[in-house]
């Protein structure tokens, strides 16, 4: 009999890091076209079974993997990434693998570029021959055109906005030929929910044309909509394979987390009353690639947390990067009482503000060192904190035990799933940097902080989490909070008033109990509606 052999097949993979085990016996079967919605809690194991899939060199360097991988029934063994794309799988990894200082036509078509004909090549070679330049912009834009994005071809990938390079990123791996199948990380992570609707659109596309997809979301509705088999894996065992016909949220998230959990009531915001003016900005804006900020004048209170919603671009993530000198940035910003100069990275950070950015990869971590140094470097050198000194400062140390202790608080109130606070940032799961980078703005203990997108990358399990310990430190150290987020429902989960963003300007400022339509009504400019501005909650 000619049994159907699938497209890819894994069979008992297992792999550990050092003795640490984080896959055991995996078992799992991709057809061809099929798209497999791969779930799990931070640091199941996820990107670890992908990057095995995909030979990334980390699992070579890291001394293999256990188990056998089969592509069209042929036994696979990649030595290399190249070999993988070679035999037509790619991968769209969680961090960008793009070259920050080319334009996106010449990422798209990195590697694969045209040339064309000139005689010195008769002479000296292939190494002599030049790029055919609008052969290579004419298919980075089909690419892109296939995503049905708008996205600038000759834009620098340094400048351009996250969902941007996401699409970037995207668009490189259509434009490959032999593509069979393509492994997705949490690709809609840094997109918008409209962003997102269109790369899933786009990915059903591709499943059409007979190319798989692997694909990793903690937005499980986005799983349920678009997978054709629902994976999910829990502390590195694979627990579960499910049509998302016979499944809900509720049921693939216990799976996740292996108990029940129950369906929580919302609770209602309690009304809170604030007095001073703790932070103002007039006519700020900001000139951050993607974001307009054009003129935001606002006044936030000393202990409130205050939330900043709007749609992708609109200038909600500009405000706070402009404020902390991340881009150039112009307009009169005053905290407790005194102007704040903008364009200046380290004053905010020195007057009590801390910021931690959507872009949690780029200006967030030391990859190579380990967690409590990561949590404590910038306490350390802006606050002089966990430093040992004598002489009256003349002689000064890290004072390694603080570290120590403050790393494994927050290990443990934000449950960072580690081996020791002496692990590197660069080995931990993406959802768990994100929680250390939480961590490092938490130790510096500011009077403001800034959030942005606090819960992207985050499991369903561990969202809550976050979101708590904001408000804990809220509580505790009445510490005023401003977060930026494009899920309106965190925004009202939390904030005691919500400011949204259009155009660059505050459109309206709601209470958090106001109706969703009023939000929306806002995001999309109309201000004349009733959308009252609560100046105090
Ligand atoms: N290079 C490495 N060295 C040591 N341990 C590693 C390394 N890479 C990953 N790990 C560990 O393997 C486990 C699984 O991590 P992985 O990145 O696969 O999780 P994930 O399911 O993709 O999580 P997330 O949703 O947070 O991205 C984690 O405990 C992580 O710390």
């Amino acid at each position: 009999m000619n049994e159907k052999v699938p497209l890819l097949k894994l069979e008992n993979i297992s792999k550990d890091f050092f003795g640490n085990k984080v896959l055991n016996d995996i078992n799992l079967t991709i057809e061809q076209g099929e798209i497999i919605g791969l779930v799990g809690e931070n640091g199941a194991g996820k990107s670890t079974m992908m990057n095995i899939i995909f030979g990334s060199n980390i699992i070579k360097d890291t001394g293999g993997y256990g188990g056998k991988i089969y592509l069209n029934g042929s036994e696979i063994n990649f030595n290399s990434s190249f070999d993988a794309l070679d035999a037509g799988i790619g991968m769209v990894h969680q961090e960008f693998s793009l070259i920050p200082g080319f334009t996106a036509y010449e990422n798209i078509v990195f590697n694969r570029e045209d040339t064309k004909y000139n005689f010195m090549v008769d002479i000296f070679g292939d190494r002599l021959s030049t790029l055919n330049r609008s052969k290579m912009k004419k298919r980075a834009e089909k690419a892109i055109k296939t995503l049905e994005v708008n996205v600038d071809i000759n834009m620098l990938v340094n400048e351009m906005p996250v969902g941007h390079k996401q699409f970037t990123e995207i668009a490189r791996e259509i434009d490959r030929k032999n593509t069979k199948i393509l492994v997705l990380d949490e690709p809609t992570a840094v997109l918008t929910e409209s962003e997102a609707d269109i790369l899933l659109k786009t990915i059903k596309k591709l499943s059409k044309k007979g190319i798989s997809i692997i694909f990793i979301s903690h937005r499980l509705k986005e799983i349920l909509d678009i997978s054709d088999k629902i994976v999910v894996l829990r502390d590195g065992e694979l627990i579960k394979e499910v049509s998302p016909s016979d499944t809900s949220i509720h049921e693939i998230s216990e799976w996740m987390v292996g108990r029940s959990l129950e369906k929580k009531e919302k609770k209602s915001i309690e009304e809170r009353k604030f007095e001073n003016i703790i932070f103002k900005t007039k006519k700020l804006w900001v000139d951050m690639p993607g974001e307009t900020v054009r003129d935001v004048s606002l006044e936030i209170y000393e202990g409130e947390i205050f939330g900043i919603g709007g749609l992708a671009g609109q200038g909600k993530l500009g405000i706070a990067n402009g404020i902390m000198g991340l881009y150039p940035a112009g307009g009169y910003v005053e905290f407790r009482g005194q102007e704040l100069h903008l364009n200046d990275a380290l004053t905010p950070l020195k007057k009590g503000l801390a910021f931690v950015s959507e872009d949690r990869r780029g200006v967030g971590l030391l990859l190579d060192e380990p967690i409590d140094l990561n949590i404590g470097f910038t306490a350390m050198n802006i606050q002089e904190k966990f430093i040992k000194k004598l002489f009256g400062g003349l002689l000064k140390w890290r004072d390694d035990e603080s570290l120590q202790n403050i790393a494994n608080e927050y290990i443990n109130s934000l449950e960072i799933k580690c081996t020791s606070e002496k692990q590197k940032a660069k080995e931990l799961s993406g959802g768990n940097q994100q929680k250390v980078c939480l961590a490092k703005s938490f130790a510096l203990k500011p009077d403001l902080l800034f959030v942005s997108e606090p819960t992207r990358g985050i499991d369903v399990g561990a969202k809550q989490l976050v979101l708590d310990t904001l408000k804990k430190y809220n509580k505790e150290y009445g510490t005023t909070i401003i977060i930026a987020s494009s899920e309106l429902e965190e925004l009202r989960s939390i904030c005691d008033r919500i400011s949204i963003v259009n155009e660059g300007k505050i459109a309206g400022i709601l209470s958090p109990k106001d109706p969703i339509a009023s939000f929306g009504e806002l995001m999309v400019g109309n201000v004349s509606t009733d959308s009252k501005k609560v100046s105090n909650v």
